[in-house]
């Protein structure tokens, strides 16, 4: 069995930790908080043994009545791999206490490149990432970038993608993040980190991406545009997203055409916290003019990554050197076949 830890447990560690639960060659020994907060039940109700990252905040932990079990370092001295699942800019800091416990590690895509000096993404690097100590997990929107990317680019050849990525504003349980009432360019300047990013993972894709901030908090939306090298058909790409184990086809005759009727979907598809692990094709939208390609995808931007970091483990310890081996048994073990 692989011994995970999880330093930070919010919305992308708890969810990791339960796809961690669900798998057959791991187990969870600890997850870690700073604060006594709503998470921190949670992992007492599921038998996580919780850590912290400063002991000298163990009273306030015990006054409400949920037990320590010890500090970060001590969780990471149980562990063989650490996913790192704290804010952004933490994770980077917590690289001495990695290198110090001598334990694997994985960061999100919170973090630049440089923390882990590698980029990984399942359908596109698993077999880079074998036996590595460390490594980054690229961000909700880059990874479903790349998965997109990937399909097309080993059928056809994709000269230049470009995209546009319709961000929500926060996490449905973010209160106080923003906007309320306004369109942003985040960033204002092109390219959006996205772009950089899916190069550091697919180093010879041409892209460029922007990317804006909308008042929602379901999901994010790309636009999505590429230049194939030979002409293609959407009959093809339809069938090729059919059998892809990480890209979903959202039917045009489900009717769906929102991120809010999407969710709608996935929740009564009887997904846990209604999570959409795969990318969000849509059906209507994939229109294929010669060499020209279009799209439109949903990105669940609390889910998508969670699978790709159970990949991430099983090939850094080299316990699955097959890439599509570990995939299908991380979907099998969350018992997901993509929505079709
Ligand atoms: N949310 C998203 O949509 C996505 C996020 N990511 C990336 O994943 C990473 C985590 O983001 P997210 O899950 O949203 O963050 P959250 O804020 O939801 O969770 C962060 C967790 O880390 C804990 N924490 C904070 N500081 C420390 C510390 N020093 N040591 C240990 N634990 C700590 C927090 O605990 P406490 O509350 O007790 O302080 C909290 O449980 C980031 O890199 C982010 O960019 C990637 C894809 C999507
Ligand atoms: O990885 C994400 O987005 P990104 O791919 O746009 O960086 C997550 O949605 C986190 O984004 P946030 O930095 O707005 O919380």
């Amino acid at each position: 069995m692989i011994r995970v830890a999880i330093n930070g447990y919010g919305t992308i560690g708890k969810r990791v930790a339960d796809a961690v639960t669900c798998q057959p060659d791991m187990t969870i020994v600890g997850v870690s908080k700073t604060k006594p907060s709503a998470e921190a039940y949670i992992a007492k109700a599921r038998n996580f043994p919780l850590y912290i990252a400063d002991l000298s905040k163990k009273e306030e932990f015990d006054k409400a009545g949920i037990p320590v079990a010890g500090s970060v370092g001590d969780m990471l001295a149980a562990c063989d791999i650490v996913v790192d699942a704290t804010p952004g800019g933490i994770g980077a800091k917590n690289r001495a206490l990695y290198e110090k416990a001598g334990v694997k590690a994985i960061w999100q895509g919170g973090e630049d490149h440089d923390v882990a000096g590698f980029s990984f993404s399942s359908s596109c690097n698993y077999s880079d990432a074998i036996g590595r100590d460390y490594a980054r997990v690229v961000s909700c929107n880059t990874t479903g970038l790349c998965r997109i990317i990937k399909l097309v680019d080993s059928e056809y050849g994709v000269r230049k993608v470009r995209a546009t990525m319709i961000r929500r504003g926060g996490d449905p349980g973010d209160i106080k993040r923003g906007p309320i009432d306004a369109i942003v360019l985040n960033p204002v300047t092109i390219p959006s980190h996205h772009g950089p990013d899916v190069q550091s993972v697919l180093p010879e894709i041409k892209i460029t991406t922007t990317a804006l901030i909308v008042p929602t908090t379901m999901m994010h939306m790309h636009v999505v545009q590429m230049d194939l090298k030979q002409p293609g058909t959407r009959e093809r790409i339809i069938e090729l997203i059919s059998k892809n184990p990480r890209i979903g086809l959202v039917r045009k005759a489900t009717g769906i055409t929102s991120t809010a009727e999407l969710k709608e979907y996935v929740m009564d598809l009887g997904r846990p916290r209604s999570d959409l692990w795969e990318n969000g094709v849509f059906e209507g939208s994939i229109s294929v003019d010669e060499d020209d390609l279009c799209l439109f995808q949903a990105i669940h931007q609390e889910a998508d990554v969670v699978v790709e970091t159970i990949d991430c483990i099983r090939a850094m310890m080299g316990t699955i050197t097959i890439p599509e081996e570990s995939i299908a048994l991380t979907n099998h073990s969350l018992g997901f076949s993509p929505i079709r």
